[in-house]
């Protein structure tokens, strides 16, 4: 059994708040970026990259979002409404806001790294005023990412969308997501996150995204229970620990953990592991399936991003990602 409920009777199981940005994904991989000439476009940012993933697994997404008054916003727009998600609260930005842009670097499988373009960007200038209290309350589950606390007034926005949630029974989940350039210190990054996991149902990160919280405590062994055991005396059910290839931990806070070893990859770039991961792993919890298969089916999500050249673009089916294990579990698939 999952140790978390959903409400029933709601128009949408999933709606992402936070960024919409567009990635530029190297098309000559294996090599620096000093040296890379082409790229390809796809939609990306983590809550969008996590929401397509949801859609595609056939669940009825919404997002909560801000887009540049330009090609790429429409672009972005345009995208989602095709894979299905509902884009009502996705607003235009109407100061001359531009979209963020990440370029990834594929050095090597394990060796990547993105250049992100984020100066004035649209997303981080979503106002209280714009999220749309009606779709929270009309949705199983709200994810929140972390980088969107980084800057007002999209904080003040999340921090809203927070309360909203709470107000309506609708499950929260904190994806921490931490991408350091957006922060004005590491004391301000802890202090809104731990904000915002106070309020959060089930939180999800890595090692390093939880030790980037626990700035002011004394966790010195960077011990995972120590960071979940925290949560569960606010409103935790599940804290996730993210470690790689080296799998995954989830606490829960009758004292147990559960453990996801990572399957085989022929990986191309490990960037959107993560998000795939959350989509498939929230998936297994709202369809009814055990923590652990859960978690395997993030994992195992995960392998098919990390395999593919996009993050949005390969986020895959149910029948993929059971094709996957299918074939892991055939000895099929062997990690390169
Ligand atoms: N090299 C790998 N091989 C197989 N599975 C992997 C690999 N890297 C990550 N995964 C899977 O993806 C999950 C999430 O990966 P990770 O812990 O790297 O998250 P992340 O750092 O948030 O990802 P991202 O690189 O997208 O930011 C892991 O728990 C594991 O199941
Ligand atoms: O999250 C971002 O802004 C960039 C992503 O779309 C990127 O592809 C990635 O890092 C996935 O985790």
């Amino acid at each position: 059994m999952s140790t978390i409920s959903f409400p029933t009777g709601r128009k949408f199981d999933f709606t992402a708040i936070g960024r919409l940005c567009i990635d530029l994904n190297a098309n000559e991989i294996n090599r620096p970026m000093e040296q890379t000439m082409t790229f390809t476009k796809y939609v990306g940012g983590s809550p969008a990259n996590i929401a397509i993933g949801m859609s595609r697994l056939g669940n009825k997404t919404a997002f909560i979002g801000k887009i540049a008054d330009d090609q790429m916003g429409r672009f972005i727009q345009s995208y989602l409404e095709n894979e299905g998600i509902d884009t009502s609260n996705v607003v235009t930005d109407k100061t001359g806001a531009v979209t963020g842009l990440a370029f990834t670097e594929i050095k090597s499988p394990s060796e990547c790294s993105i250049l992100m373009y984020r100066d004035n960007v649209a997303d981080l200038l979503l106002h209280p005023l714009e999220v749309n209290e009606a779709l929270i309350a009309d949705s199983k589950a709200l994810l929140i990412s972390g980088t969107a606390l980084a800057s007002s007034p999209s904080r003040e926005a999340v921090l809203l969308s927070l309360d909203y949630a709470r107000k309506h029974g609708t499950t929260v989940i904190f994806d921490i997501d931490y991408r350091p350039y957006t922060w004005v210190s590491p004391e301000e990054t802890a202090v809104y996150y731990n904000l915002a996991a106070e309020k959060s149902d089930i939180i999800i990160g890595t090692r390093e995204e939880f030790d980037s919280m626990e700035r002011f405590e004394n966790n010195v062994e960077h011990s995972d229970r120590y960071t979940a055991t925290k949560w569960f005396d606010y409103s935790a059910k599940i804290v996730i620990i993210k470690h790689g290839k080296g799998g995954s931990i989830a606490y829960t806070p009758d004292g147990s953990e559960h453990r996801a070893k990572s399957y085989p990859a022929k990986v191309v770039k490990t960037f959107g592991a993560g998000d795939s991961y959350a989509a498939g792993f929230i998936y297994g919890i709202m369809s009814g399936l055990t923590l652990e298969k859960s978690m395997e089916f993030g994992s195992a999500a995960a392998c098919i991003v990390i395999s593919s050249h996009s993050c949005s673009d390969a986020m895959p089916t149910v029948e993929q990602v059971k094709d996957y294990i299918e074939r892991c579990n055939r000895g099929e698939i062997t990690a390169n």
